[in-house]
């Protein structure tokens, strides 16, 4: 099946993107917020690195997306791009940094790429924000739309909502699509949406969808990274759709308090874990070391 493991593989381009969906091959995305995080999403053969707002929460300890900036996300998009060899870059455009002008918005999407190394950029809102979606891809920028369920609305949406549930819920996701579609985006993300929904969307449209909490209909998938590794806090809350694939969290906790154990007992550092000094070496500073600072 499709790219496997990496090293040498090939730069991902657009263009590899357009290939993928054509063969109807799902294409992989995982978000990434600094330098291991991307290179581990790299190496591991993913297509698209996804530096997500939602480091905000996940790398910073923030309550929601909306506090993250501008200054803060291309900080992250620097740490991530120095090491993605292959993968295709993209970040989210935080709030505040795209609303107000499609301006704006551009000049916000030219930081990604020229401060942040990042290739694309994604934002939310659908038909409403057209006219923005247009005016960052004609100057040359891919834009990723995300539909359904944007966390940067979630005081509007009512919280963290399934989004598309209702006939009229689903026709307006589907007029987003269509419409951020038409403006030029050359991916859409669909965020937690029933699968059917999301799937007949994907077939309505002539561009990729990437889904999140959207089923196997979508033309890819993207989970947040630190979610599908299992490496969050204890008793963190993790949304319905997302599947652990490993237990980092607990090998670190379990790391380190095999680490203060052994710091506690003397076990560590035991001379394997140490220089060594020759014999007469050690003699002569000892016989000097009383004297050492009571000269004069
Ligand atoms: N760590 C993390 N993972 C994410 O997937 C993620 C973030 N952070 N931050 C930004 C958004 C917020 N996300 C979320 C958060 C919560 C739900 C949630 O509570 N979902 C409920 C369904 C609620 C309903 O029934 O409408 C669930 O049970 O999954 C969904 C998406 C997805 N994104
Ligand atoms: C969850 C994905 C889609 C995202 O927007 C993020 O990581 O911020
Ligand atoms: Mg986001």
């Amino acid at each position: 099946m499709g790219s496997t493991t990496a090293g040498t593989r090939k730069k991902v381009t657009l263009q590899t993107i357009q290939s993928l969906y054509k063969k109807n091959e799902p294409i992989t995305v995982l978000t990434a917020s600094d330098f291991p995080s991307g290179h581990v999403a790299d190496t591991a053969g993913m297509e698209i690195v996804l530096v997500g707002d939602s480091l905000a929460m996940v790398a910073m300890g923030m309550e929601d997306t909306n506090e993250v900036t501008m200054d803060e996300m291309l900080l992250h998009c620097r740490s991530v791009n120095r090491a993605v060899k292959s993968a295709f870059t993209i970040a989210d455009l935080p709030m505040g940094s795209y609303e107000t002008t499609p301006e704006k918005a551009l000049t916000s999407a030219i930081r990604m790429v020229k401060e942040g190394g990042m290739k694309g950029v994604k934002l939310e809102g659908g038909a409403e924000m057209a006219s923005t979606i247009r005016k960052i891809s004609q100057s040359g920028i891919p834009v990723m739309a995300h539909i359904g369920l944007t966390p940067q609305r979630q005081h509007s949406l009512g919280g963290f909502r399934v989004q598309g549930k209702s006939a009229a819920g689903a026709v307006k996701l589907l007029r987003d699509a269509l419409a951020v579609q038409k403006a030029g985006a050359c991916m859409v993300l669909i965020e937690a949406v029933p699968s059917e929904i999301a799937e007949i969307v994907t077939r309505r449209l002539s561009v990729p969808t990437i889904g999140i909490g959207s089923g196997n209909g979508c033309s890819g998938q993207v989970l947040v990274q630190v979610d599908m590794l299992g490496n969050f806090p204890e008793g963190r809350f993790l949304p319905k759709f997302v599947k652990t694939y490993a237990d980092v969290w607990g090998e670190a906790r379990r790391g380190v308090e095999a680490y203060r154990e052994e710091v506690k007992s003397k076990a560590f550092p035991s001379v394997e874990y140490t220089y060594p000094v020759s014999k007469e070496v050690l003699e002569e500073f000892e016989k000097v070391v009383d004297e050492v600072g009571e000269e004069e």
